[in-house]
């Protein structure tokens, strides 16, 4: 199979769909794979690295996606990749399709075939190639964080572990999972009194199992969370339910209630945000006020890191994509039902439930695009 990995366009993502290490396993298998020149400068892999690992150095975006069975990125095709998509081509990257109308209707006028890394599953209940991301952008949130809360940036000027004498800053995190397991622990380590709120008890259990002397958990419901919010310091929002649109649990109400210069670190943004008044921004430009509460929102948190991100990207999306390229998107489905969880969009059809829920578009069960 032809693999192609283009540069990401997004603005100020310098991620990269492969690593030269995982470019040499797939040549290994057999398979030719292009890079377009300079995409892995950002994080620090030169076309030179790609040359030695086999890889062949293509001019243009164009070209490669021209050229490949197989586009491998990291971000959603941006307006204009999605036109150079066709039919029958496989696209496997994130897309966050819930919040994004465009990019669906696109893709399905494509026809190509897209496997999003944000819903491919595992045996355990988790998400293998979410959670790399989730990782790094929970381990970054009490870092931009506590940037914002600087009063340069319009924050409320409060230090995260305070000093003696000075009580240290309250953090909440909404959503006990991998995100907000990370930005806890990172938050707790800073000095930080940190809340975590789930509405899931077995995690809630786990949370004060494993960590139940550094950070303190709480089921999330409104009232709770309302409670949280007022006091707070930093809010960071991490919730998810897959593939679906982030549920809101901070109103703009809410906000007129919360110390002036608090800070909201919505990490749940690329499913829409779990804060009303969130909305995307990018690396370079990436808080703005609401009400006299800051907002971080970056939608690709781990560009920021990026050599770091690739190479824990490029380690759990490997062993999938190899399988897709040894033995077709097809096979490779119907032999892992986790990797078929992953198929959004094929041949024009809708094939996730939560995204066409959404986005009220009709859906075929990806069994029955196995079939077409
Ligand atoms: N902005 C960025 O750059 C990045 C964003 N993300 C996003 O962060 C979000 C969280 O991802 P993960 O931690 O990997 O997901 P996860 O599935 O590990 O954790 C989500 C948690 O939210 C909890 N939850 C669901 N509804 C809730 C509610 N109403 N109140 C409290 N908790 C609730 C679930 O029980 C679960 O424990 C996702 O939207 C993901 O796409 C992930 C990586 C990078
Ligand atoms: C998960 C995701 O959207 C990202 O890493 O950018
Ligand atoms: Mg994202």
């Amino acid at each position: 199979m032809k693999i192609g990995c283009p540069t990401e366009i997004k603005p100020q993502e310098f991620r990269v769909g492969m690593t030269p290490d995982a470019t040499r396993e797939a040549i290994a298998h057999g398979h030719d794979v292009l890079i377009q020149s300079g995409a892995g400068n950002g994080a620090g892999f030169t076309d030179e690295d790609y040359t030695a690992a086999g890889a062949a150095i293509i001019g243009t975006a164009a070209e490669v996606f021209e050229k490949s069975d197989m586009i491998v990125k990291v971000k959603e095709p941006q307006a204009g990749e999605r036109k150079m998509l066709r039919e029958g081509q496989l696209l496997f990257t994130y897309l966050h399709l819930a919040p994004d109308p465009e990019q669906t209707k696109d893709l399905m006028d494509s026809g190509c075939t897209a496997i999003a890394y944000e819903t491919v599953t595992d045996a355990n209940g988790g998400l293998p190639l979410l959670a790399p991301m989730s990782e790094v952008a929970g381990r970054l949130a009490p870092q931009v964080g506590s940037w914002t809360l600087q009063k340069a940036n319009g924050g409320r000027g409060v230090l995260m572990g305070g000093v003696p004498g000075v009580a240290p800053a309250k953090v909440v995190v909404i959503g006990g999972g991998v995100v907000g397991t990370h930005a806890a622990k990172i938050a707790a380590g800073m000095g930080a009194d940190v809340t975590v709120l789930d509405r899931s008890l077995p995690r809630l259990r786990y949370l004060d199992d494993v960590y139940g002397g550094a950070f303190k958990n709480q089921y999330s419901t409104a009232g709770a969370t309302a409670e949280l919010v007022r006091e707070a310091d930093m809010v960071i929002g991490a919730v998810l339910i897959p593939g679906a649109a982030a549920p809101k649990l901070v109103t703009r109400a809410q906000l007129s209630e919360m110390k002036p210069g608090a800070a909201l670190v919505d990490v749940a943004i690329d499913q829409g945000g779990c804060f009303e008044t969130s909305r995307a921004t990018t690396h370079a430009d990436p808080i703005y006020e609401v009400d006299g509460i800051m907002h971080y929102c970056v939608a690709n948190m781990p560009g920021a890191v990026a050599r770091t991100s690739t190479q824990a990207l490029g380690n759990a999306t490997l062993p999938f994509l190899l399988n897709l390229a040894n033995k077709g998107w097809k096979q490779a489905c119907e032999d892992d039902p986790h990797l078929l969880n992953g198929l959004n969009v094929h041949a024009g059809q809708l094939t996730y439930y939560a995204v066409g829920k959404a986005l009220g578009i009709d859906v075929i069960s990806p069994a029955l695009a196995l079939k077409n």
